[in-house]
């Protein structure tokens, strides 16, 4: 009886569930097309949101994997130091699409476009609506394709020409609008380059940063490539992503909402799942490309900085016939450029094989297929009644897809713009990092010393007190080259103005150090140095810098013709001077004279060249001036004439030389023993010429001794 009774109730309550199930479809289904269109637009919305997400997780991805791969290789070599010759950046700094990239793009940003009244902005709100201007009259395009095409299938001759006609006239804001966006970009990279240039310059050639750069901090080895050829890219890459990222965004979100209305939105979301999965593999797939370009930027700058040097020394080269040897480290930096580039055409090329095929085919036949949907589904909305509104239908459709899906191909691609942005973005944002460290008296160098280099590291963090004062003096100051080395543990002297300083020693006891320290190049490590400021000392060297320019500005260097004018200097002034040192010649050298340019380190032999180099002192009439082997290739009569006219003006002078002929010129005597001891003396010349060569004649004849004893010892033994 059970089973009897219990059947009907099953069947009974089967058809309730069947019931119940059927009416919660239908409700679903009623529901659903009642409120499809907000469905859809919450669906996409979330689509694009998990698409924009998927696009930068990809991207962070790659660049973590190049990040750890540089780590990686690091840890193995087991040091922080940088090899020889190599630049740091682009080697250490990670190139990651992360906070720290942004942080650098928003700087380098809010130099490029300083403000929303600087043209950039201007330049960057027109661009903005050419590009919305461009997708309209894409959109615009794409319908009257449709048309002409369906008056076409209709056999109507009049309805073609006409849609032909409309056709060739949208062509003409369309056109001018590409002309405008292509402009815009090349105007905004032009822009943004000039923007960051000035803004290097100001703080390079500014508190001596170019000489702690290349001296003291080995963080950048060529500064000239970075300002010259990679703030150049940074500024093309920043002007090219935008239009590259902002256009198909805004194509991709207006042909997708127009496409959705054509074709239905449920296809678009399974099409859209389709290509994220792809998108998915594709991003598996791709290499660093933003570490690749970081690399390739700084091994552009070492192959450039090689060749720099081949100009710079090529006479001291072609005199020892180095050529070979230079060849040598040329081809070798060639190609270790060239195998780099190879490895990463090599990697583009697979890699551009697989994202053609995905996106161009495999999308491509996804689009076709989404087209073909008005013809064998139903779309809600959509009035397809013969075979001309088939056509016009697809034919438009296809166009926005291709529209679309060229727009999400080129999101898809810029990712690989976006790591090359961020690989110039590491190096140009490095640069400016360093000279902020630099200008802020921060150091970074590779130490080379014999001695220990955790002492060393130690001793160069110390800081000692400069003071304003119209006098020179020393109170405890060590000298400590830029690795480290302690060449004098603590020197004090004091100068007054009339005062002439000789400081003599062997070669690298720190005689110039003592001059980089009065001149502010090094830092202070310690104690106190009273000094007048920078302008008050005028500095000439062994080998005097010859700037570009007119003859004149030899001269005057580094003022410029204007401020000559100001200070009441005229070129007979100037003559004057010439006479003084027998240079009045040099205005014969070319009929242009005082205004004949040449490049004077070549035009000028090395004796004349510290000549000019004593005319500029005298033009300058500085207060102190220091004197560094500045007469080394003058002749006795010359050398002279430039010290005792130097003391004629008032100059205190502060001179390193060898040369004894120059003692009598000076009152006070600096003298170290290379072993990091010293002495500060008054300094009688004469006395202690007689000294020395008192001196130097036992020394001739102390060295005859060995020879005499061992001729004795000779006699006894016959
Ligand atoms: N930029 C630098 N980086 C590292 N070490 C440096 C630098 N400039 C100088 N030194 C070191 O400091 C030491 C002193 O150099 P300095 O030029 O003062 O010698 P010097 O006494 O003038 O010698 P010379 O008579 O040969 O000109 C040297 O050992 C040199 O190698």
């Amino acid at each position: 009886m059970a089973p009897t009774q219990s059947k009907p109730v099953a069947l009974g309550s089967a058809a309730a569930r069947a019931r119940t199930i059927r009416t919660i479809i239908s409700q679903l289904t009623s529901m659903y097309l009642r409120n499809r269109t907000r469905i859809s637009r919450a669906v996409y919305i979330t689509l694009f949101v998990a698409l924009a997400n998927r696009i930068r997780q990809s991207i962070a991805d790659q660049k973590g994997d190049s990040a750890r791969e540089v780590q990686k290789r690091t840890e193995k070599a087991g040091t922080t130091s940088t090899p020889e010759g190599e630049d740091e950046i682009g080697k250490k700094k990670r190139v990651e699409l992360d906070r720290e990239f942004l942080r650098s793009l928003m700087r380098l940003l809010r130099i490029a476009v300083p403000g929303w009244r600087s043209k950039e902005t201007r330049l960057l709100i027109s661009h903005s609506f050419f590009l919305i201007m461009r997708t309209l009259i894409s959109l615009k395009v794409a319908a009257m394709d449709g048309a002409i095409v369906k008056a076409l299938v209709k056999g109507n001759g009049r309805e073609f020409l006409m849609r032909i006609m409309w056709w060739m006239m949208i062509a003409v804001p369309a056109t001018f609008t590409n002309s405008m966006l292509a402009y815009h970009q090349a105007e905004l990279a032009l822009r943004y380059r000039t923007r960051l240039t000035e803004y290097i310059h100001d703080k390079y050639l500014s508190k001596l940063t170019y000489y702690g750069i290349s001296t003291l901090d080995d963080r950048i080895k060529n500064a000239d490539q970075l300002i010259a050829v990679d703030v150049t890219r940074f500024s093309n890459s920043l002007a090219e992503l935008y239009s590259n990222l902002a256009k198909p965004i805004l194509d991709m979100t207006i042909y997708t909402i127009s496409l959705s209305k054509s074709v239905g939105g449920e296809g678009v979301m399974f099409m859209s799942l389709l290509v994220q999965l792809s998108s998915g593999v594709l991003r598996a797939l791709t290499p660093p490309f933003g570490k690749y370009v970081a690399d390739e930027a700084r091994l552009e700058g070492e192959f450039r900085f090689q060749h720099s040097r081949l100009i710079d020394h090529s006479e001291e080269i072609a005199l020892y016939a180095g050529h070979e040897a230079e060849k040598d480290t040329l081809d070798k930096g060639y190609f270790t450029l060239i195998k780099h580039i190879n490895y990463v055409l090599r990697r583009r090329f697979y890699h551009g094989f697989m994202e053609d095929y995905i996106i161009k085919y495999f999308w491509g036949a996804l689009g076709l297929g989404l087209c073909s949907a008005p013809v064998f589904f139903k779309i809600p909305g959509q009035v397809v009644s013969n075979m001309g509104d088939r056509t016009e239908s697809f034919v438009t459709n296809r166009r926005m897809l291709l529209g679309a899906s060229d727009a999400f191909g080129r999101i898809m691609f810029s990712y690989k713009e976006i790591m090359e942005l961020a690989g110039y973005t590491s190096r140009v944002s490095s640069l400016l990092e360093v000279m902020d460290d630099v200008q802020a008296g921060i150091f970074s160098k590779k130490l080379v010393s014999s001695s220990d280099t955790e002492a060393n590291a130690a001793v160069l963090k110390g800081r000692g007190k400069v003071i304003k004062s119209k006098n020179i003096q020393f109170i405890d100051v060590p000298i400590i080259s830029p690795n480290g080395d302690v060449l004098v543990p603590a020197l004090s002297f004091a100068l007054e103005q009339g005062d002439h300083l000789l400081v003599v020693g062997p070669n690298g006891c720190g005689k110039s150090s003592l001059f980089r320290i009065l001149g502010g190049l090094w830092p202070v490590y310690g104690g106190t140095v009273h000094k007048p400021p920078f302008s008050a000392i005028f500095y000439i060297p062994q080998r005097p810098y010859l700037s570009r320019g007119t003859l004149r500005q030899q001269f005057i260097y580094p003022d410029g013709l204007r401020t000559m004018h100001n200070k009441g200097v005229t070129d007979e002034d100037l003559l004057a001077i010439l006479r003084i040192l027998s240079l009045e010649h040099l205005l014969d050298l070319h009929p242009d004279g005082w205004d004949a340019e040449a490049e004077w380190r070549d035009v000028l032999s090395g004796g004349l060249q510290q000549r000019v180099a004593m005319a500029r002192l005298f033009y300058h009439r500085p207060r102190y001036a220091i004197l560094d082997e500045c007469t080394s290739s003058v002749t006795l009569d010359t050398e002279k004439v430039m010290y005792d006219t130097a003391k004629e003006l008032g100059i205190t002078l502060m001179t390193v030389s060898h040369r004894r002929s120059l003692w009598k010129y000076h009152t006070h005597l600096l003298q170290f023993d290379g072993q990091g001891n010293y002495v500060f003396t008054r300094l009688d010349a004469d006395r202690r010429l007689k000294l020395e060569d008192e001196k130097e004649e036992l020394e001739v004849l102390l060295r005859g001794v060995p020879e005499i004893e061992r001729r004795i010892a000779e006699l006894s033994a016959e």
